[in-house]
């Protein structure tokens, strides 16, 4: 990784092209991709099992899209007893933090005559994209898990998962049980933007959705902001990224690791280290060089490394926090001798890691917060997926009849303000 001091000119070029990177979608990608969604909401199925075809799956059909009992009874079979017990403790976990979001609705009679208040419903159909390159050589287990609880809680009715089937057109056994472990009612063999058009506009075998969530490639990411409006969508969930602040107190092995841990999620995924110590940077640069050797992912990691990975050497942790505030990154981690002290610097981030044993994979798999997160600097604005995203709120609104003639007075000059004379007539015909 290559070491800057920051700032400088070259620093904020580098800084600039890494934070650009998620949302700067090619013209051809963007008309590719609309394409696909368009082919999906005219043919539904057909389409679907196209290109699921084409780019996954050569021989699957209409009829295998869903995927069956039977397959589910078979996987349960395959997995080993060790997954079942770190599946049930990731599980139980998860279940427990996101219970804490769970909203009431409320009514407050405070103001004499009305009845205000908040009713809380969740949507009728959620969609969960699971993401699965190479024919599921990538089973992220952890994001079933990571979608689908926080539907279930919130008391969506109805959850399809998606995720791209194997070329043999089988789901990865993994992905199966936990599905079922978390309650998914139906999973479909089927990925990238065919799949969230699928659940955008339904098909003949794939149901509507009204809220799609999850985590996905820069075509998954792509084929949800086109559909969001549609349909309501988590957030822009791309590749993966981290940004470690580190003083000379971390230990440059696990800034290491850390960084590579999600360089190794895709080639577009990003990995800066933030420090004040000179000394941290050149041992942590020369650690990475030798992890990324021994990784099976070394290929993808190294190409993130490359074009989107960066080493910064600050002056002192207030400019840290300044710039990763200015990055706004998915996932934070302070290896530093206070970060208890320091998080009041941090106000963007989608999740911040404390401490020396507290690596970012503590979050993706176990700690119970969620781990779909804002990238791509939306965490200016974005939060964690989280049971929110699964509910709706509809304002309840009751009037006496004394509290309406109260305040007619100040209505109809409102309306007629606006020029809207129905609105004044619908209260004046109450008066007479
Ligand atoms: N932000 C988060 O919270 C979060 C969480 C987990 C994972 N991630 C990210 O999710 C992503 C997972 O990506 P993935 O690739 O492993 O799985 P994926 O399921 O998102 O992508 C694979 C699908 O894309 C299709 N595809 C391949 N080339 C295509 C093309 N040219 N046009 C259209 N579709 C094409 C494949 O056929 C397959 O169906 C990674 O970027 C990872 O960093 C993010
Ligand atoms: N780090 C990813 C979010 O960016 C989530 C994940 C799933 N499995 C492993 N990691
Ligand atoms: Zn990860």
């Amino acid at each position: 990784m290559k070491i800057y001091n920051y700032p400088s000119e070259s620093a904020k070029i580098k800084v600039i092209a890494i934070s650009n990177r998620g949302l700067d979608f090619r013209k051809e990608d963007i008309a590719e991709i609309t394409r696909i969604i368009e082919d999906v909401r005219e043919n539904g199925d057909k389409a679907v099992v196209k290109y699921t075809k084409r780019f996954d799956a050569p021989d699957l059909t209409a009829e295998s899209l869903q995927v069956t009992p039977d397959e589910t009874d078979i996987a349960e079979k395959e997995v080993d007893k060790a997954f079942i017990k770190s599946l049930d403790r990731a599980v139980s976990q998860i279940k427990a933090f996101h219970k804490h979001q769970l909203s009431k609705s409320w009514i407050n009679t405070e103001r004499p005559g009305t009845l205000l208040g908040q009713m809380v419903n969740p949507v009728g159909a959620a969609g969960v994209y699971v993401p699965g390159a190479k024919g599921g050589m990538t089973p992220l287990v952890s994001s079933v898990l990571m979608g689908v609880i926080p539907a279930k809680i919130a008391g969506v009715r109805h959850v399809s998962m998606m995720t791209p089937p194997t070329k043999e057109g089988t789901v990865n056994p993994y992905l199966l049980v936990a599905a079922k472990k978390v309650g998914a009612d139906a999973i479909f063999k089927a990925g990238s933007a065919w799949a969230i058009a699928a659940l955008a506009y339904g098909t003949e075998t794939i149901p509507k959705a009204d809220v799609i969530v999850g985590p996905g490639n820069i075509y998954v990411t792509l084929a949800k902001k086109i559909v969001s409006g549609t349909v309501g969508i988590d957030m822009i969930a791309g590749p993966s990224e981290i940004l470690v602040i580190a003083d000379h107190t971390a230990n440059p092995e696990f800034i290491a690791a850390d960084l590579l841990s999600q360089a190794e999620h895709d080639p577009l995924s990003s990995a800066i280290l933030v420090t004040d110590s000179e000394a941290i940077a050149k041992a942590a640069a020369a650690a990475v060089e030798k992890q990324v050797e021994c990784l099976s992912r070394k290929e993808i990691a190294r190409e993130s490394l490359e074009k989107y990975g960066v080493i910064l050497v600050v002056p002192d942790l207030a400019a840290a926090a300044e710039l990763a505030n200015r990055i706004a990154p998915e996932h934070l981690e302070l290896q530093i001798k206070d970060p208890f002290e320091y998080i009041g610097q941090i106000r963007n981030a989608g999740a911040i890691f404390m401490g020396n044993y507290t690596p970012e994979p503590v979050g993706d798999y176990i700690a119970g917060p969620n781990h779909v997160l804002p990238t791509a600097g939306t965490a200016r604005f974005a939060s964690a997926l989280s049971v929110d995203h699964f509910i709706k709120k509809t304002s309840l609104i009751h009037y006496s009849e004394a509290t309406f003639k109260k305040e007619a007075e100040d209505i109809v000059r409102l309306a007629e303000i606006e020029g809207l004379d129905a609105h004044a007539n619908s209260v004046k015909i109450r008066l007479k």
